[in-house]
């Protein structure tokens, strides 16, 4: 059980075919000989010099462009990473391309663009080459050069038709709307998308101007505030591409469409708006009344500490009300985006989130699990056995009784039938997942056969080690020799699981955070005699669960509770020190925080919450966990005070709002030992810096094994401010000197509980940053 579910829940919530012209292909249709909408002040500069052809091949991000006999290009990005992205080079390629091979040629009479990788279409710009520009200022002219080859490709009006399988996002997506037709596959690979938000950036290729010609304002603002990306089905339904149709049909339907559109046989037709959205979005009064929407949900959700949501919609509006400029706004908003510390932080997350997609024991070292043996059908029993048969898996899911196994599927579908009604699955998934989940209980004679099959078993019942051994020695005794026994435990040390195990380098250690399906993060901790091929397997089995998994060492607390302890220790303390609960939850939500501490601990519940800060109040952090008194939940679990789930934490909750009762006020006021008057900054200051110390305190000790981690893993489990980029970005972006010397100012004042771990003094001698970029 995890604390910080909340807070990361919404934390957790951007080539060419070539031969003879057709005969029947005589004039093209009229709308392809329009100039497309080019801004005054744009000029096309001179083309790059050429590149040195790849062997085998003339272009290195491009195969060879195809004919067809009726003249239609066929152009298939095929760069040299798995995943196709649009870098500086390959923009400057496509511009050498076309000139050579396209502009000046009359057998030309429409193109496809389409991939020579199935299942991936284009990822967007290359974020590694945006990252790499050191004068953001610079972004300008190099996305003007993109903006050119399209600019380019529109001059030679014919028509411009993608093929899309696979991803389409960010600058992928920006590079079909300049065309005239897109064909989307049905793969559950290919999705569209403007993700740049996500990055604190905002679609540069013209997207925040060409998506809501497309789909209108109100989808455009949707897709472009949130980042989220858009399956084919519904992107046809908005009108973001014109047909959908299999995987293997798209390239061969978009060279018959981009025929039929040359010859004037197919007109695109355009989404119509309904009577609604015309008032709304094409009339001043309606506009205002989207844009206050906008606005305030914009404000409720980035909290002010989010600058792209703003810039894009400054893009929009100033597209609409400037057209002869609103490119050259859009790429001088990209490039001021690029160069703030939050969207070097959001691509931090990015960029980590990624790295942890890997694992370093060797391509083959996982087993594969077929079956998965749930043991404990408890909230989060039943959680991760609802994330592991929605991916497929057979889940033997087992407890005492049949009405403690039905109490999970019940939750399950529960769940699933949310997920449904708010089509987030289909019917047909819904009933293989449900299928996928067999109950089981002790007294089952089928159990132990069901059991023979288990490739790994994860067991989530109550913390208590007599219990956790019992159950390892008889499920030794009941699966094959080669079944993982992984531990859902938050506090009892994996070795001593292990211990009197017959297999102990089976063994490990897998802690979700609650409730499961909505958490992202997965720790994976083995002990000292845990198997490669053992930490692997967990490994592959949690990312197929959805989950971003950082391995971290058998510890109390491991990580992310490691780190929490010190925290609420420290929320105790100034509460102590006179600190309002309200005002306490305000300071950490403007530090960028989801929810604040108290709201955390009533969501987590306060049982939970003291019985973890108290058992690392008896681990091995010495000093560190001082200064509080985390008494002050200890006495509410006594009057059945647990949080939300018992309707009375420190909040009261009844009907919509959360409100503070005398009680609790009374009852809070009796810790109060003195009024400092603390600013909203000291308080920030003083319970982050717990925070971030002990993040620190475990990379020095080797608990995580590098920055990135110990950014992912805070980020993900407990929703620290994602526009900060986790703790270590956090330290590097306000100075580790300056950090240590304002800890250092704290403990004079408060006590040892602040004095910096050694690796931050370290750092902070040397001038050190924890990232190199
Ligand atoms: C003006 C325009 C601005 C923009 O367009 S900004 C970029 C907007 N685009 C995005 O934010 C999309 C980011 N990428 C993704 O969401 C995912 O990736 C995919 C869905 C495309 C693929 O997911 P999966 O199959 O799981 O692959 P993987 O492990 O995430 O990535 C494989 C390798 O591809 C690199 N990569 C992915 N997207 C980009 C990109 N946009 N620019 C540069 N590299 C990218 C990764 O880092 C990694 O690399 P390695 O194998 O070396 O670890």
């Amino acid at each position: 059980m995890m604390l910080g579910r909340l807070a990361a829940r919404k934390a957790a919530r951007g080539a060419f075919l070539c031969q003879r012209v057709h005969p029947t292909i005589s004039a093209l249709p009229a709308r392809f000989q329009s100039t497309a909408a080019v801004e005054a002040e744009e000029t096309i500069r001179a083309p790059p010099p050429s590149f040195e052809p790849k062997a085998g091949r003339k272009y290195e991000f491009f195969q060879d462009i195809e004919m067809t006999p009726e003249g239609v290009a066929v152009i298939r990005f095929d760069g040299p990473k798995s995943v196709n992205s649009i870098s500086f080079d390959m923009s400057r390629e496509a511009r050498v391309m076309w000139e050579n091979e396209i502009a000046n040629n009359a057998e030309v009479k429409a193109v496809v663009f389409s991939s020579g990788k199935p299942g991936m279409f284009i990822a967007g710009a290359d974020i590694f080459d945006l990252k790499a520009v050191e004068n953001k200022q610079d972004l300008v002219g190099l996305i003007e050069e993109g903006m050119d080859f399209f600019q380019l490709m529109k001059d030679k009006k014919i028509p411009l038709v993608c093929a899309i399988d696979g991803p389409a996002l960010g600058g992928g997506l920006e590079w079909t709307m300049w065309c005239d037709y897109r064909v989307a596959s049905d793969s559950p690979k290919t999705k569209l998308g403007l993700p740049e938000v996500k990055l604190g950036l905002l679609p540069g290729f013209g997207g925040t101007q060409n998506l809501h010609e497309l789909v209108g304002l109100q989808n455009a603002m949707d897709m472009m505030l949130t980042g989220k990306d858009v399956r084919p089905d519904k992107a046809k339904k908005m009108g973001l591409v014109d047909l959908v149709v299999a995987s293997q049909s798209v390239e061969s339907v978009a060279i018959q469409s981009a025929i039929d559109l040359a010859t004037g046989k197919l007109k695109p037709k355009r989404k119509k708006k309904s009577l609604m959205n015309r008032l709304l979005e094409d009339n001043p009064i309606g506009q205002k009344l989207i844009w206050n929407q906008i606005d305030k949900m914009v404000a409720k959700n980035t909290n002010g500490n989010y600058p792209a949501p703003y810039s894009i919609i400054q893009c929009v509006q100033h597209g609409l009300a400037n057209p002869a400029t609103k490119y050259k706004n859009e790429r001088e908003q990209f490039a001021k985006l690029a160069a703030t510390p939050e969207s070097e932080a959001l691509i931090g997350i990015f960029d980590g989130m990624t790295q942890m997609k890997k694992h370093n024991f060797g391509k083959d070292a996982a087993r594969p699990v077929n079956t998965v043996a749930v043991m404990g059908a408890g909230l989060m029993g039943a959680g991760i056995a609802q994330v592991t048969a929605e991916k497929g898996v057979t889940v033997l899911l087992k407890d005492r009784n049949d009405e403690a196994v039905g109490r999970g599927q019940s939750y399950m579908k529960g769940n699933w039938d949310k997920k449904l009604k708010r089509r987030r699955m289909t019917k047909f998934k819904h009933n293989i997942a449900s299928s996928n989940v067999i109950g089981l209980t002790d007294d089952n004679p089928a159990t132990p056969a069901h059991f023979a099959r288990a490739g790994m078993v994860i067991e989530a019942v109550f913390e208590d080690l007599d219990l956790k051994r019992k159950i390892v020695a008889d499920v030794e005794s009941q699966t094959p020799d080669h079944c993982i026994f992984a531990t859902n435990t938050s506090a009892i040390p994996i070795a001593d699981i292990a211990q009197g195990a017959k297999r102990p380098e089976n063994i490990i250690g897998m802690h979700y955070f609650s409730p499961v399906p909505s958490m992202p993060l997965l720790e994976i901790i083995p002990h000292e005699g845990t198997s490669d091929a053992t930490k692997a397997t967990a490994f592959e089995v949690g990312s197929k669960q959805g989950k971003t998994c950082i391995m971290v060492k058998d510890v109390p607390g491991f990580y992310v509770n490691r780190c929490l302890g010190p925290f609420l220790v420290e929320v105790s303390a100034v509460v102590r020190d006179g600190v309002k609960l309200e005002a306490l939850d305000k300071a950490l939500k403007n530090f960028g925080m989801p929810v604040g501490p108290v709201t955390l601990a009533d969501e987590v519940g306060i049982d939970v919450t003291s019985h973890v800060a108290g058992f690392l109040s008896n681990a091995d952090l010495g000093d560190r966990m001082g200064g509080g008194d985390i008494s002050l939940m200890k006495d509410m679990i006594g009057k059945g005070w647990l949080g939300k789930k018992s309707g009375q934490g420190f909040y009261t909750y009844k009907g919509k709002k959360k409100t503070i009762s005398p009680e609790v006020e009374a009852y809070v006021k009796g810790f109060v030992q003195q009024d400092l008057g603390l600013s909203e900054k000291e308080v920030q200051d003083r319970i982050v810096s717990r925070f971030v110390n002990e993040a620190a305190k475990c990379l020095e000790d080797d608990i995580i094994e590098n920055p990135v981690v110990g950014d992912i893993g805070l980020v993900f489990g407990t929703g620290f401010a994602p526009f900060r980029g986790g703790p270590f970005r956090y330290l590097d972006q306000v100075g580790v000197g300056n950090y240590v010397d304002m800890m250092h100012g704290f403990a004079d004042k408060y006590g040892p509980q602040f004095e910096p771990c050694q690796l931050l003094k370290d750092y902070a001698a040397a001038e050190k940053k924890f990232h190199s970029s």
